[in-house]
């Protein structure tokens, strides 16, 4: 049975239990001074599904995917990746184990080269002064190989062109295929994408989204964040709502499509902060479907 097909089976609650998580956190806690940004009970991701994280502005999905990630600290609270714990460990074990996001490209990394920025993504990039000759071949190997990894994915995204141009000089949407690209050099089995479609043009979301179709298809589980309520609704086969740094909805995307629960959030915090850009669209989105 495929996960699409046990995910079919599973009850639209927050907190629901998966047939076959890949990933599974209990209580992760997270507050600034006063503020709570995220206090979530129980989560459960499906393995190979496209699950979409949302939710209105605030409402906790970034500190969310920054705590599981090893990127910041949360209070409190217990995950595991394939069954192993990993809350405590910092971003690049846990990313070691298999769990990768995506980040934007900073200044630094804009200076170098497309294929330079893939390379430095790479698995085993330290301890290279330290190593003896025995190593040191062993280490040349790796390189052929990851170079060999970094050429092939950008023939796969279409950036093979752009190998030997700066990154800065890529379009925004070019920006966010490399950054994916970058994400697969450690084989990830699972991958977390912090807005993929942000800023990028429509024929280049058409091109993303195939790019996290195959990916789901080849076996990859993928978690994103996303506000585009039309990207979502059509690629998502399991959909976590977020709202006050509680997750306050699960399901399908028809099941959240007619949530009241979502519904509210939405126009909730649109009353709070005077409706704007996506997020209008994304409640608009939603209250057209009921
Ligand atoms: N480093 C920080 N210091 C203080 N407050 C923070 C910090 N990071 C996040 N917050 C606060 O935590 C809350 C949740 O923020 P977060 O960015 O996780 O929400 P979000 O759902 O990702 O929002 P958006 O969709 O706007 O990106 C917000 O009130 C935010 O202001």
């Amino acid at each position: 049975m495929s996960s699409e097909q046990t995910i079919a089976e599973v009850s639209a609650e927050p907190g629901a239990a998966k047939p076959d998580p890949i990933l599974v956190a209990d209580g992760p806690r997270r507050s600034f001074g006063g503020l709570t940004a995220v206090d979530v009970d129980h989560l459960q991701v499906q393995r190979g599904t496209i699950t979409a994280l949302i939710g209105p502005n605030g409402a906790g999905k970034s500190t969310l995917f920054n705590v599981l990630t090893g990127f910041d600290r949360a209070d409190s609270g217990s995950w595991a990746f394939e069954g192993g714990r990993i809350n405590g460990l910092p971003g690049h074990q846990v990313a070691q184990r298999g769990m990768v996001r995506t980040f934007q490209l900073t200044k630094a990394l804009t200076r170098l080269t497309v294929l330079e920025n893939m390379l430095l993504a790479a698995p085993g990039q330290s301890g290279e002064r330290f190593l003896g000759s025995f190593l040191r071949w062993r280490w040349a190997r790796q390189e052929d190989s990851n170079r060999e990894r970094a050429e092939s994915l950008l023939e796969r995204f279409r950036l093979a062109h752009m190998r030997d141009e700066t990154a800065g000089s890529l379009s925004g949407g070019q920006r966010k295929l490399l950054e994916m690209a970058r994400a697969l050099m450690v084989r990830p089995s699972m991958v977390m994408l912090d807005e993929p479609m942000a800023g990028v043009n429509p024929v280049l979301v058409e091109s993303l989204l195939e790019h996290i179709s195959a990916l789901r298809d080849e076996g990859t589980t993928v978690l994103f964040v996303e506000h585009d309520m039309d990207v979502i609704m059509g690629i998502s086969d399991w959909i976590v709502v977020m709202a006050e740094g509680r997750v306050i909805a699960e399901g399908r995307p028809d099941d959240i499509r007619s949530n009241q629960v979502v519904i509210d959030a939405y126009l909730g915090a649109q009353h709070d902060e005077p409706p704007q850009g996506v997020e209008s669209g994304a409640a608009e989105g939603i209250e057209e479907a009921r």
